[in-house]
């Protein structure tokens, strides 16, 4: 079958295969974007096929992988995606299909009654990262890879360890050494890892450096790179944004906010709606608004000043999916914010953690993360950029579980901040427990 796709360098323009494994371009070291062939439909019948898919992945079952990828919530996207790919290249858990909540406490919270969460922790490692990853693997199956790795914060590794085992493709994976006694890699997401078997390299460094090294690896070692600079994971994140506009019948919110790191995940959105507009699947398109830690905001330092340089800091939060210094994906989400009318902020740790206490509460919960997503909304509302009766689509990256330190370190009973829930130490006894049933349903106002 011809190539339906080509990658192109965003700098300077050299074209690549489709299936050639390098992941930034041979002549200038610029990052690569991918040019499908344009799909046979447009519009209503582009939609209606994307719906006529999700009826027929609620009905079927998943019996073996062509089944899975019936039933993905990335390859129902397929002709946007990876138009080349058939059924037996594709591997797939399946993935995506993530719900959109609306949760009034959280919508109070914010500010914002129109707040919907699109929770992506639903995903089957618990994070976004599935989305890229499954087109990923099933690019370095597709390019006979001899393995895959990646550097990470913790939520890609899990992603890489899961997909690799799937595919039969041996993983590595580079996150940060523990300093000083401290992890630097929340533990649900190294637990995850070790669990799917691929190799886990801790690095004495940061994220920063952790990415610097599996680049130059990748280049003199022929493993293939499966960070977001690959730009398959891009094609696959894309999803997220497709999915909240069926879910909202292909009507676009007015905006849709997500925690910013290393900026794959913007670049993505961004990529989404441009293909979303272009094919006539929207008729506008919401603005974005990328939300960073304050102790990792070079991208919202930028944002300030126009873009005009690159910032680079010495990253610091609670929020370790975020805390990256120098993202790679600058450029592409540096375009992404200019085309969309897109706003960059940055909210501050007790702003986050006061945040996933809210979406923790009321029942579904998420990683410090992605309550930047929240955050920022409250912290848009509260300057007037989101207005109280705007349509938002918040997305929230990462399950609960996957950082249980910062959990439990925030619900102790000394902690003085909103929403702590110590646990109670009690005596075995009928009245110890009568007391706390009777002191809980008091508190409840029953
Ligand atoms: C839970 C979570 N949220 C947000 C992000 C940020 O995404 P990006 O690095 O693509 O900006 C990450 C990245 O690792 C993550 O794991």
């Amino acid at each position: 079958m011809p190539d339906l796709t080509l990658q192109r360098c965003a700098s300077c323009g050299a074209e690549l295969p489709e299936r050639d494994a390098r992941t930034s371009c041979p002549a200038c070291g610029g990052l690569l974007a991918l040019e499908h062939a344009p799909p046979a439909e447009r519009g209503a019948a582009l939609r209606d096929r994307f719906d006529a898919r999700l009826r027929d992945a609620a009905a079927g079952h998943v019996a073996d992988a062509a089944g899975a990828a019936r039933a993905s919530g990335v390859w129902r996207f397929r002709e946007l995606i990876m138009p080349g790919a058939t059924d037996a290249d594709i591997v797939s858990q399946p993935e995506g299909n993530t719900p959109l909540f609306h949760r009034p406490s959280v919508a109070a919270w914010a500010g914002v009654d129109g707040l919907l969460l699109k929770h992506d922790g639903f995903n089957p490692t618990g994070s976004f990262k599935d989305r890229g990853m499954t087109v990923a693997l099933t690019q370095a199956r597709r390019a006979g890879a001899r393995a895959v790795a990646c550097a990470s914060t913790g939520n890609t590794s899990a992603a890489l360890a899961a997909y690799a085992a799937l595919a039969g493709v041996p993983g590595l994976v580079l996150v940060p050494a523990p300093k000083g006694g401290a992890q630097q890699v929340a533990l649900g997401k190294l637990a995850q890892t070790l669990a799917y078997g691929a190799r886990t390299l801790l690095v004495r460094g940061d994220f920063d450096d952790c990415l610097r090294l599996v680049r130059e690896g990748a280049e003199r070692l022929g493993v293939y790179l499966v960070n977001s600079i690959n730009p398959y994971r891009i094609e696959g994140q894309k999803s997220v944004a497709l999915e909240i506009l069926q879910q909202l019948a292909w009507n676009a919110p007015d905006w849709i906010v997500l925690p910013a790191g290393n900026l794959g995940n913007t670049s993505a959105v961004g990529a989404a709606l441009r293909d979303a507009v272009r094919l006539g699947l929207i008729d506008r398109a919401p603005r974005i608004a990328s939300i960073q830690a304050a102790g990792a905001n070079p991208f919202a330092s930028g944002y300030r000043e126009n873009f005009a340089t690159q910032h680079r800091v010495k990253a610091e939060t609670v929020a370790t999916a975020i805390k990256i210094g120098d993202p790679a994906s600058w450029d592409r989400a540096a375009a992404v914010i200019r085309e969309f009318d897109g706003v960059v902020t940055d909210v501050s740790d007790a702003e986050i953690l006061e945040a996933k206490a809210a979406i923790d509460a009321a029942g579904i919960g998420c990683e410090p993360a992605s309550a930047a997503s929240v955050a920022g909304v409250r912290r848009l509302a509260r300057e007037g950029v989101i207005r109280a009766g705007d349509r938002v689509a918040a997305i929230l990256t990462g399950h609960v579980l996957k950082d249980p330190g910062v959990l439990l370190d925030y619900h102790r009973a000394d902690h003085d901040a909103p929403l702590v829930n110590a646990p109670v130490e009690v005596d075995a006894t009928l009245d110890a427990l009568a007391r706390v049933v009777d002191a809980t349903a008091a508190a409840a106002g029953r």
